[in-house]
């Protein structure tokens, strides 16, 4: 199995550094911490010699402090803003304020801030005298450990928060580094590793996309591929179901089965499916894809009952969703041992399964609880969670994507990973992924429809694979 890029919550964090502190010197830790945000500074600063600290009442402002302590002994010149001045850090203010630091009101003229308002403990945007001293900031910001005003766990950006070039945490990466934006992000060893167990949820780079991607061996045929099914579309709206062919002939050298009212104009388009009117005669296949521009009636939930009876993975998006949502007796259609992937926007979870909130992890988590099914929560971070616990998170580099068929085009790829019979978690992170890469790689910085996005599908494989 191959390494994900693991995060844990603060909770998990806070427990491993007791263990640590409990065997280490006092402080230790934090000087470790402090001196890597140096590090990184004198980095950032590039030759320039001004430094500004924000100073928060916790040890995030202790980081911060220390960290003006080791850049003061390399020459750089270093004011710190405290915040909260009573309960500022002890000892990091008393070794700031030894080497020359200076303790000031506004910080005026740097080249350089280091946001150590909160970290950890952070709760709720910041607070107004906070957000006053970051509205008025016009250099570089180096956060520690994350973004002050970022919630730590959720990504959730509820109000002022601040907008880093560069955060350096410490013993691990934290939801809030795969879920928002931190700028670069660089990761300091402070011993924590021994003392924690798998993480909470994990994000997959590129090349583990590219080695789990399913590519035929001098054995495989058409058949081996596995073959995916696709329901969608309609004699009207013949779009979705030439999207979500599409992605799947695209995504793997599988076959592809068309089964719907669409069937005139996928043959037109993709001559290579084969194509049928009606999904009583579609054939054998090892996915089934259902619901893009399906509709809702009679007809169209025959269509959802025949896939969840199939006893085969089965992705539903669109219109399936709203059907499932209108009319849950539809589930008791079910085979409970196959696979289920729910792919939801936001206002399809909420038909669902109530508000999505905040906390998009917990939301993505509570549905896959709910359905026992894997549920993947689309937005600029996408969120897949599986009925067992397992998480997986994918934030796009752009908001490309968020164009009409776009999701009849990421159906189509996790259906082609199921049917190549990849495991539904890791098929629904590695769709979201690779359709996130061809949204980039197609637009390269202009809107760009669907048809586009899948056309780049090709391209995205070849540059994962290599990546
Ligand atoms: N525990 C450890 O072993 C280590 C902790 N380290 C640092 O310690 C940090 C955690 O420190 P603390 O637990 O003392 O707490 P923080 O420094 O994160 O927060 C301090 C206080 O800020 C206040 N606060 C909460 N939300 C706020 C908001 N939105 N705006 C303004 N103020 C807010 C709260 O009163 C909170 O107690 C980590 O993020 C990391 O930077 C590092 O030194 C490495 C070692
Ligand atoms: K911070």
């Amino acid at each position: 199995m191959i390494p994900m890029r693991g995060l844990w919550t603060t909770a998990r964090v806070r427990a491993a550094e007791e263990r640590v502190m409990a065997r280490v010197p006092a402080g230790s830790l934090m000087r470790r911490a402090a001196f890597g945000v140096a590090t990184a500074a004198l980095e950032l600063l590039g030759g320039k010699r001004r430094v500004g600290l924000l100073v928060g009442a916790g040890n995030n402002g202790g980081d911060a402090l220390w960290a003006g302590y080791y850049l003061r002994r390399r020459g750089v010149a270093v004011r710190a803003v405290l915040l909260a001045p009573e309960k500022a850090h002890a000892e990091g203010l008393a070794a700031f304020r030894r080497v020359g630091g200076r303790v000031v009101d506004r910080l005026g003229e740097v080249d350089l801030v280091v946001d150590g308002i909160v970290g950890l403990s952070a709760r709720g945007p910041l607070r107004p005298d906070a957000a006053e001293h970051v509205a008025h900031l016009d250099a570089p910001v180096l956060a520690v450990d994350l973004p002050s005003g970022i919630d730590p766990d959720t990504g959730a950006i509820t109000g002022p928060a601040v907008r880093a070039a560069m955060t350096v945490t410490f013993g691990c990466l934290k939801p809030v580094h795969a879920l928002a934006d931190c700028g670069e992000v660089r990761l300091v060893d402070i011993g924590l590793g021994p003392e924690l167990a798998g993480p909470d949820l994990a994000e997959l780079d590129d090349a583990e996309v590219g080695a789990h991607w399913p590519v035929p061996g001098p054995q495989d045929d058409k058949y081996t591929q596995g073959v995916t099914g696709v329901a969608a579309g309609s004699a009207t709206y013949p779009g979705a179901a030439v999207l979500a062919t599409g992605a799947a002939l695209l995504a793997t050298s599988g076959m592809v089965r068309y089964a719907g009212a669409a069937a005139d104009g996928v043959r037109a388009r993709w001559p290579e499916a084969i194509c049928t009117g009606s999904i009583t005669d579609a054939g054998r296949v090892q996915s089934w894809v259902a619901g893009p521009g399906l509709g809702t009636g009679l007809s169209a939930e025959a269509v959802l009952r025949t896939v969840l009876e199939a006893g085969v993975p089965v992705c539903l998006d669109a219109d399936a969703i709203t059907m499932l949502a209108n009319n849950p007796d539809l589930w008791d259609a079910r085979d409970p041992d196959t696979p289920v992937v729910l792919t939801p926007h936001d206002r399809e979870y909420e038909r669902l399964a109530g508000e999505v909130g905040h906390d998009r992890v917990a939301a993505a988590r509570r549905a896959a609880e709910k359905f026992r099914a894997v549920v993947l929560l689309k937005g600029h971070v996408t969120v897949v969670a599986g009925p067992d616990g397992r998480v997986l998170v994918n934030r796009a580099s752009g908001s490309w994507a968020a164009t009409a068929g776009s999701g009849d085009v990421l159906s189509g790829l996790i259906g082609a990973l199921l049917a190549a019979r990849l495991d539904p978690v890791l098929a629904a992170g590695c769709a979201a992924r690779l359709h996130a890469v061809a949204a980039e790689r197609a637009s390269g910085g202009a809107p760009i429809p669907a048809s586009a996005l899948l056309a780049a599908v090709p391209d995205a494989i070849r540059a994962l694979r290599s990546g």
